[in-house]
Formats: structure tokens, sequence, C-alpha cells
């Protein structure tokens, strides 16, 4: 059967990625996305944003949403402590498969888990089926229109404290404006906007960052 593009990045990646190195997995990533099929990672642009708040931030137990190929699951896994957790949450069961294998040859599966199933379902699982008291960083990059209800979600269920980080990719392209209406008027998170640009491309975007007050 045809190959689909998130099959030819993980071949790409196990040929020319040395297993175990996260950062070679991630350049390599990114030298196929940007010389031969653009895809929706993170990139290295909104990448280095990330990598600095989450040094700024060290966080021992982290949330992602919306796993994809899982670009950066190993681009944030390569920055923790050896004690710290990302669950990463991805619906397409063909995408979590990819994703899979590309953090077991980065060699981050200590540290990372995949959840597999709708962001809707698992964020009321955290607490009783994921053994997590609170979050310390979230990563929203899944559907754009699902960050404003999750970010409720997260709310509802407990799961932030004084001091979690949300960040949140493409608030500008595809763009999340209910989102980013909420967050920038609800005086118990303070948020910062990045500006970047779409990864591998000129078109602007960017990410904010909402600290939750408590
Ligand atoms: O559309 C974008 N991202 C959507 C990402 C979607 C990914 O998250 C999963 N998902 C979605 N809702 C889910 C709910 N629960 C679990 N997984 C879920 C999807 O199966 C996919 O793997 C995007 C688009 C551009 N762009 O330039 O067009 C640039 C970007 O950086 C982007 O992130
Ligand atoms: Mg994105």
């Amino acid at each position: 059967m045809a190959q689909s593009k998130e099959e030819r990045i993980l071949n790409f990646v196990l040929q020319n990625a040395v297993r175990g190195d996260p950062q070679s997995v991630v350049d390599t990533i990114d030298k196929y996305c940007s010389q031969k099929e653009w895809a929706m990672n993170v990139g290295p642009e909104k990448g280095l944003i990330l990598d600095k708040i989450l040094e700024e931030t060290k966080p021992s137990v982290l949330l992602e949403l919306g796993t994809y190929c899982g670009y950066s699951a190993v681009r944030i896994a390569r920055l923790l402590k050896p004690s710290a957790r990302l669950l990463t949450v991805e619906f397409n069961p063909d995408f979590a498969a990819i994703a899979r294998q590309m953090i077991e040859f980065a060699g981050v599966q200590d540290k990372v888990k995949i959840l597999e199933g709708p962001s809707e379902t698992i964020i009321p699982q955290l607490k009783k089926k994921h053994e997590v008291d609170t979050l310390d960083f979230v990563f929203l990059d899944h559907w754009k229109d699902r960050y404003l209800p999750d970010t409720i979600l997260l709310l509802d269920h407990g799961l932030l404290r004084k001091g979690s980080v949300i960040l949140a990719d493409n608030v500008i392209v595809p763009g999340a404006p209910e989102f980013i209406k909420y967050i920038r008027n609800n005086n118990r998170f303070e948020c910062t906007n990045y500006p970047s640009h779409v990864e591998y491309m000129k078109v602007k975007d960017a990410m904010e960052k909402a600290v939750f007050v408590g």
C-alpha cells in the first residue's frame, strides 16, 4: 500500500538519524520537512522558544495534546530531567504508531507515554488512571478548536496549580481565536505572546504562554 507522508518521515529518520540521539532525530525531521515534504511539526524556530520555556520552567509532569509524529515529544523529552514524565495524547492510531517508533528510536521512551484517544476523554482520566496530581506544563498543538474546551477541562478537573504553564502553538496560523480571547481575559492566567513563523515557512505565526496564577 502507498506510504503515507508520516511513514516517509519516520523512514527518513530510521535511515538517517542516530539511534538513541534525540537531537539527531529532531534535526533529521526538520531536514526532511524543510527540504522534501512540509509537515505540522512545531519546527526549529518555534522549537527554540519551546526549549527556552522548558528550561525556565524545569517541569516534572508534562502533558502534550496532539502527538502527531512525535517531533515535539522527542524535542521536549530531550530536555527533561531523568525523573520527569511527558504524557502525550493522540487519537489517530496511525500517527500514534509512527510516534511510538519515533520516540523509541530517539531513546526517550522511558520519559514519554503516548495515551491513545481523544483529549476530551483522556483529560478526565489523568488523575485516577494515569496517577497525575497536577500538571507543571501543558503543550497545546492539536486541533485548534480544541484548545479552549480542553483548557476548561484541565481547570474543571483540578489539573492546574499555581505556576502551571500552558504553551499553545499556532495562535496566528491556523489560529485559536476563542482560546486567545478567553485566556487573555481570564485574570487567573498571565499571558505572554511569542511571535515567530509557521514551521518551515516565512508566514507569521506565534505561540502563547499562559501561566496559571491559582
Ligand atoms: O492543524 C494543525 N495541527 C493540528 C494537529 C493535530 C494532531 O493532533 C491530533 N489531535 C487533534 N485533536 C485531537 C484530540 N485528541 C487527541 N489527538 C488529537 C491529530 O490526530 C493530529 O495528530 C497545524 C496546522 C499548521 N498549519 O500551518 O496549517 C501548523 C501547525 O503547527 C499545526 O499544529
Ligand atoms: Mg502546531
